[in-house]
């Protein structure tokens, strides 16, 4: 069955449908990893988006039980070179397509992505809509460009918890804000012991505060930074008050509580070997990254120094407090998908638990 991509720049590309039927917008946008469509897909993080695959052969190693970060797909629409229908592995228990219909999203397969992603990196990401339904080239590009773009959409609100749930621990009690967390954040943390207490991203400080976190962990999430005005407020009134860390859209929000800015990068970072320097030993570190604005270095407070930067355009990807216990990365040392090397990171995160304990 044929199927269409349609950009706001009025670009129009013809493949095959694969997974469900239907019509779908969102922010079209390039991910570079080579493997790891399964977490991506379910990445909370990618809400809103419809995710061009630069690999050009997916689904071959099918989809498992195991590496899901979400209990759902959340892009919404996957854009493929080639679509692999026969999958081997030992863990696979269905196929891409079958994944994807289950979860109603549709996929489109026989599309040259390297021509899509150059054309994503010259315009930046835009707006796009994927159709079985509409096969007219004028409607679809028209529907394009009267979709919202990210930042008017709220899609926290889609994907977070409603209510607060403990995953029990030994160790010390870590507050998890939920803007959209992955499984793989909270595994991290479960591995060193900690008791989670997961809550959305609407609780006030008070609340967070009566739950006596001895650490509070600010997750990645979808959509626009400066949309959560709220949970800005409610990060600027923890700082100093409990131990605090920011992964991704975290990061961004503990930035904007500070007083910093963030902005939209042109086609954003997606990927999985993605280089960043610690500026503080010289040590360059290989990650997993899933973010389409970043915090503007020329903004920040005197009070926060930037501790990592991209050696691929020289962003901002992590940030510290000179005299909180503060800290944030924008790249994801959880990976999922993705190296692990900066899973120490969480180590870090404990240890200013420690570091705070009785203060
Ligand atoms: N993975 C994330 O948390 C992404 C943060 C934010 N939505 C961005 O695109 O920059």
């Amino acid at each position: 069955m044929r199927a269409l991509l349609a950009l706001e720049d009025g670009t129009v590309f013809s493949g095959r449908a694969f997974g469900a039927r239907g019509e779908v917008w969102g922010e079209v946008v390039f991910a570079t990893a080579m493997t790891g469509y399964q977490e991506v897909l379910t990445d909370p993080s990618y809400c809103g988006q419809i995710v061009v695959l630069t690999y050009p052969l997916a689904g071959n190693y099918g989809i498992n039980l195991e590496d899901n970060e979400a209990g759902r797909v959340w892009v919404r629409g996957l854009v493929v070179r080639e679509y692999c229908p026969t999958p081997s592995n030992w863990r696979s228990t269905c196929t891409l397509a079958e994944f994807l219909q289950t979860h109603g999203v549709p996929g489109i397969e026989g599309v040259d992505t390297r021509a899509l992603t150059r054309r994503l990196r010259e315009h930046g990401s835009m707006r796009g809509v994927i159709s079985t339904e509409d096969l007219d080239p004028e409607s679809l590009v028209a529907k394009a460009r009267l979709a919202p773009s990210l930042s008017e959409e709220d899609l926290v609100s889609e994907v977070v918890t409603r209510s607060a749930y403990t995953i029990p621990g030994e160790g010390p009690r870590v507050v998890v804000v939920d803007f959209g967390v992955k499984q793989s954040i909270l595994r991290q943390l479960r591995e060193r012991g900690c008791e989670l207490v997961v809550v959305p991203p609407t609780s006030s400080a008070q609340e967070i505060l009566a739950l006596a976190p001895q650490g509070v962990l600010l997750s990645n999430g979808p959509g626009d930074p400066s949309r959560l005005t709220g949970a800005r407020d409610t990060v600027k009134a923890l700082l100093g008050r409990v131990p605090l860390m920011g992964i991704c859209l975290g990061h961004q929000v503990a930035a904007l509580s500070l007083g910093a800015r963030t902005f939209k990068l042109k086609f954003g970072h997606h990927g999985i070997n993605h280089p960043v320097k610690d500026l503080a030993t010289g040590r360059v570190f290989i990650t997993s990254h899933n973010h389409g604005f970043a915090v503007d270095p020329a903004s920040l407070p005197p009070e926060l120094e930037v501790s990592y930067i991209s050696l691929n355009d020289g962003t901002v990807e992590g940030l510290r407090h000179k005299f909180l216990p503060f800290f944030s990365v924008q790249f994801h040392p959880e990976g999922g998908p993705g190296p692990q090397d900066a899973a120490f990171i969480f180590d870090r995160f404990l240890e200013l638990l420690q570091e705070n304990v009785g203060r």
